[in-house]
């Protein structure tokens, strides 16, 4: 079995660099489908398993796609087949950002109706109350959604009941190829949601608004092919500054935007992390003492809930009872047992988990429940006695590029290494044996 395995104790000092972000480059690589003429080049492209997915989803519609280091070319002028089954949709739920692209350029759209997951049920009714209020029929039926109209889409208003990020750029998208003027009220704030506008504009689109809670895209005839280079990944970014932070390290994290993370630096700093603005990113210097903090997630610009799981690892080490609340997910806390499993003494109250710190984590054989939470467990094993095994390794690498050599360049104990439970076995004996 594939795990990462991490001896705590080291302090993290040095220089990490963002790649770009995830959650950016999926809806920009699924807007790419709407060119049809010229060849869009997306730049700054993370090497991650989530972009592999959406690249096959694009070629399995027969979109042209050359990827090359960090740099995706796609020509999508050749008409699309207009369905992605369900291997990729389970493979990642992004898959369903396809719907408003192919709906708006050909007039139809079949997409494997996304289950839940780890971190909640994840309907996308407002994606399809959108497209219906642009006129779209939407059927849904033996595991597929789908959705049609022979004629354009026309622009309308629609309100979100919640500001969904997904909603929000299936939306967008559609509305760019529309007949008219979209209004989206409520709307996600993301800065992915603000790339994903520029992005659009480049190929023809008018969106205004990106990034306040109304958004007005005035659609165009046609979209042709554009350049765009990614923004940096906030989420990677921030799981880095709380690793330094956690193992009292001086780490720069180059790329991180402050403007994309204020939250989050606002949360850190009231633990007692110094954080610093320097040219090229933040700087983030862990304290002796942390304080404890009380935490409610909320779109942006609230509290990430991306980066509830490896806030948690801090509030652990922090003198004194912290609490955070989770309302964007109903069920985020998976990996609330696993910290358990490392000694963490943590209570699930409804919505939100009481922190109880400091507490010394032990070293455990622990599972990552979905990418965050793995993350997250790999930055508890930073400062955990003896040796933390961290498996379910797919999660991890949906989300992060060469997670464990960054960290390993920043001074942690870290390996990935394919290990036989049977050897493990004996490895555990010895390790337990020589920490007694
Ligand atoms: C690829 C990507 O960008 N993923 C991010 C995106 O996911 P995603 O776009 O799936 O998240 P949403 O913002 O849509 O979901 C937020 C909440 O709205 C609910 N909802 C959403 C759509 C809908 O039609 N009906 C509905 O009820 C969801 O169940 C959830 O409780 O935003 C989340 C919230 O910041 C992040 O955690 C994910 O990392
Ligand atoms: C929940 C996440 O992603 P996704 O929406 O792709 O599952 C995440 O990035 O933490």
């Amino acid at each position: 079995m594939e795990k990462i395995v991490i001896k705590g104790g080291q302090t993290l000092n040095g220089t990490v660099k963002v790649e770009g972000a995830k959650n950016a480059v999926l809806p920009v690589i699924a807007a790419t489908l709407m060119a049809s003429r010229g060849k869009s080049t997306i730049e700054n492209v993370p090497a991650l398993a989530d972009v592999n997915t959406m690249v096959d989803v694009l070629t399995h519609i027969d979109a042209d796609v050359e990827a090359h280091k960090n740099r995706l070319e796609v020509n999508a002028e050749n008409p699309l087949l207009t369905e992605a089954p369900l291997e990729y949709v389970t493979k990642m739920r992004a898959s369903v950002l396809v719907l408003g692209p192919l709906l708006a350029r050909f007039g139809h759209a079949k997409v494997a109706m996304p289950g839940g997951c780890a971190i909640g049920s994840r309907p996308i009714d407002l994606h399809l109350k959108g497209f219906e209020a642009m006129g779209a029929k939407v059927i849904v039926g033996n595991g597929y959604v789908e959705v049609f109209k022979d004629e354009p889409l026309v622009g309308a208003k629609v309100y979100l009941d919640m500001a969904s990020v997904g909603a929000t750029e299936n939306i967008m998208m559609a509305a760019a190829l529309a007949k008219g003027k979209t209004i989206i009220e409520n709307a996600a704030k993301e800065p992915e949601i603000v790339d994903l506008a520029n992005f659009l504009n480049k190929m023809g689109a008018k969106v205004v608004g990106a990034g306040t809670e109304t958004i007005k895209i005035y659609g165009a005839d046609e979209l042709v092919g554009a350049t765009h280079s990614i923004i940096p990944d906030r989420i990677e970014a921030g799981t880095f500054m709380v690793a330094a932070a956690l193992t009292k390290g001086n780490v720069l994290v180059e790329g991180a935007e402050l403007e994309h993370l204020r939250a989050l630096v606002a949360k850190m700093e009231e633990m007692g992390v110094t954080i610093e603005e320097e040219a090229n990113g933040l700087r983030v210097m862990g304290p002796d003492v942390l304080k404890p903090a009380d935490i409610k997630t909320l779109p942006h610009p609230g509290f990430p809930t991306d980066m509830q799981s490896q806030i948690m690892t801090l509030m652990q080490q922090a003198q004194g009872t912290s609490v955070i609340t989770e309302t964007v997910f109903e069920n985020r806390f998976m990996h609330v047992e696993e910290f358990r499993r490392m000694n963490a003494k943590m209570v699930i109250e409804g919505r939100s988990v009481i922190v109880e710190g400091p507490v010394q984590l032990q070293g455990a054989q622990v599972q990552a429940t979905d990418l965050r939470a793995g993350a997250a467990l790999v930055l508890a094993g930073l400062v955990s006695d003896g040796y933390t095994r961290v498996t379910e390794l797919k999660h991890i690498d949906r989300g992060y590029v060469d997670f464990t050599d960054k960290l390993k360049a920043l001074g942690a104990d870290v390996e990935r290494i394919i290990e036989d439970e049977m050897e493990f076995a004996v490895v555990d004996q010895v390790e337990q044996i020589s920490s007694l």
